[in-house]
């Protein structure tokens, strides 16, 4: 291992055509610490890591390495220095087993395929950190977790010293993340320094020794987390006072709108992963599916939104079928859709912001006249969507896949909101958000229920489906485990149900799966 005593970062700057996207910016973090790098949406956080990790070049400032300035302008040089980072989305090759994807990037190889030596390393690593990973296995055999455990393993099997996480529990289980912090403090112990990007605030006090929180592009401050408590970095993050809780009166349901009768769906894999479910959801209502993920939400999701065919039973939406309709002919009929994977699902990256802002709608009225778009329409309406939804961006002239990932979000968001669907289907629509825009989103889905609209939400967040939903169904490999009204007592059986070792007969549409 690489020994890294400190690492400093000092008057980092970087502009993109004009954004100062960092501006001055010093941290430093020394070994055997856990630094959180905290911020809200657009404020520079992934731009910083990317120039620690030689993906950018900063306009200004230096990196230093115990105390001397080191250049670091490539990835391959950043692991030389001893950094590793592990993405979001993961950069692994699914077809290909644990030991090769390691060898793929293994950096000291005198050796074509020094298999033997890798595998000696996973292996005492595994002990060490307590991985508990098959080498031999191919990544597409491997959960989310795993897979993470994987890139983890990756960058210490090149020697990483200091490791950069960014935002690493939106995809684990609650299980898998308790798991995750354990290992992260065994590595903490052995003098591994790691910095950890989340929104999650409550994980940032568990686990990190201080925090540094940008606010647009500069440092707002440094911080020893025992000082702070979640009030008060949020309000260091986003420069006001957040609300943690929502009150959500009750409301009498009104006329069904989404009526799932007896659904199967088959999954990539070719079997079938949604095995008979029946729900429906009413006018001021939202509808939460809890659960943990791969559990078949999201091709339930995916056939409801005419996404995937549905292979038995019907959908219908204010009593039309819409079985295997085009995504198009849903949608007119009034189904808005964020999706899980939104620069796959939700954007056209290449297109301009004001084009996406329209995306699915163009053909609408408003916003096209006989054959031809109105531009000034569609630039009135985006400009007034950046503003309601607090995208930040320099216009409504950049290419979509600019904006950080959070603005990005915020976009989908929005367009999808102000279409003022009869159902909203939104999977993990806050993940990626930061707290302002979570509680920004949250109060968004509340009025569209208030409103009159129907929102089905697909959340492994509990506090959030507890804190919105007025109905939730626990999904357990594709069947309903229960549909629990949110004041139900039983609620407390929640883990239980969605581990699968419990089911609660409700006398709602869950029935039909008991
Ligand atoms: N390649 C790029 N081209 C143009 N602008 C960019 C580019 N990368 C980042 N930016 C801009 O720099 C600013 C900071 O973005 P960055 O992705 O670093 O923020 P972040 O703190 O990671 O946000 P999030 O929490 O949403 O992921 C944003 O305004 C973003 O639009």
């Amino acid at each position: 291992m690489k020994t890294i005593e400190t690492l400093e970062m000092i008057d980092i700057s970087k502009s993109f055509h004009g954004v100062r996207a960092n501006d001055g910016i010093n941290l430093k973090i020394s070994s055997g610490e856990i630094l959180g790098l905290l911020g809200e949406n657009g404020a520079g956080k992934t731009t910083l890591m990317n120039i620690l990790y030689g993906i950018y070049q900063p306009d200004g400032g230096e990196i230093r390495i115990n105390g001397r300035p080191v250049s670091i302008d490539s990835p391959r040089a950043s692991i030389d220095h001893g950094i590793g980072m592990v993405h979001q989305h993961f950069m692994l090759i699914q077809n290909h087993s644990v030991i090769e994807n390691i060898a793929l990037g293994y950096s000291h190889s005198p050796a074509l395929f020094p298999g033997k030596k890798i595998r000696q390393r996973i292996v005492s690593f595994s002990e060490k950190f307590n991985f508990n990973i098959d080498p031999d296995k191919k990544i597409w055999q491997l959960s989310a977790g795993e897979q993470q455990r994987v890139e983890i393993i990756k960058a210490l099997v090149n020697g990483a010293g200091l490791l950069i996480l960014d935002e690493p529990t939106s995809v684990l289980t609650p299980q898998e993340t308790r798991d995750f912090f354990e290992i992260l403090e065994k590595m903490k112990n052995d003098g591994q320094m790691i910095i950890l990007i989340s929104h999650k605030l409550d994980e940032i006090k568990k686990l990190c020794d201080r925090v540094t929180v940008l606010r647009k592009g500069r440092v707002e401050g440094h911080s020893d987390t025992d000082s702070l408590d979640n009030r008060s970095l949020a309000r260091m993050m986003i420069g006001r006072d957040v609300v943690f809780s929502f009150s959500r009166e009750k409301m009498p349901r009104l006329q069904k709108v989404l009526d799932v009768e007896d659904v199967k769906v088959d999954g990539d894999k070719g079997y079938q992963v949604v095995n008979g479910i029946s729900f429906q959801i009413y006018r001021n209502e939202i509808f939460g599916i809890a659960g943990v993920s791969g559990n078949g939400q999201r091709e339930l999701v995916e056939a409801i939104t005419g996404l995937r065919l549905v292979r038995q039973g019907r959908i219908r939406i204010n009593d039309i079928d819409i079985t295997n309709e085009s995504p198009r002919k849903i949608h007119n009929n009034g189904v808005s859709h964020v999706p899980e994977e939104r620069i796959r699902f939700g954007i056209a990256p290449n297109l301009f912001l004001y084009e996406n802002a329209i995306l699915k709608q163009h053909h609408q009225k408003k916003f096209s006249r006989r054959a031809f778009l109105a531009y000034g329409r569609i630039r009135a309406h985006a400009q007034q969507l950046i503003k309601d939804f607090q995208v930040a961006t320099p216009s409504i002239n950049v290419q979509t896949k600019n904006l950080s990932g959070g603005n990005i979000q915020k976009l989908i968001l929005g367009r999808e909101i102000s279409d003022k669907p009869d159902l909203l289907v939104a999977s993990h629509p806050t993940y990626g958000l930061d707290v302002g825009a979570t509680e920004y989103l949250r109060n968004q889905l509340l009025k569209r229920r208030s409103d009159g609209g129907a929102v089905l939400l697909v959340s492994e967040d509990l506090d959030e489906i507890f804190e919105l939903c007025d109905r939730i169904a626990v999904i357990f490999q594709g069947r309903f485990m229960g549909i629990l009204e949110s004041d139900d007592p039983r609620i407390a059986d929640i883990g239980l149900m969605m581990a699968g070792t419990k089911k609660i007969k409700t006398g709602d549409g869950a029935d039909a799966s008991l």
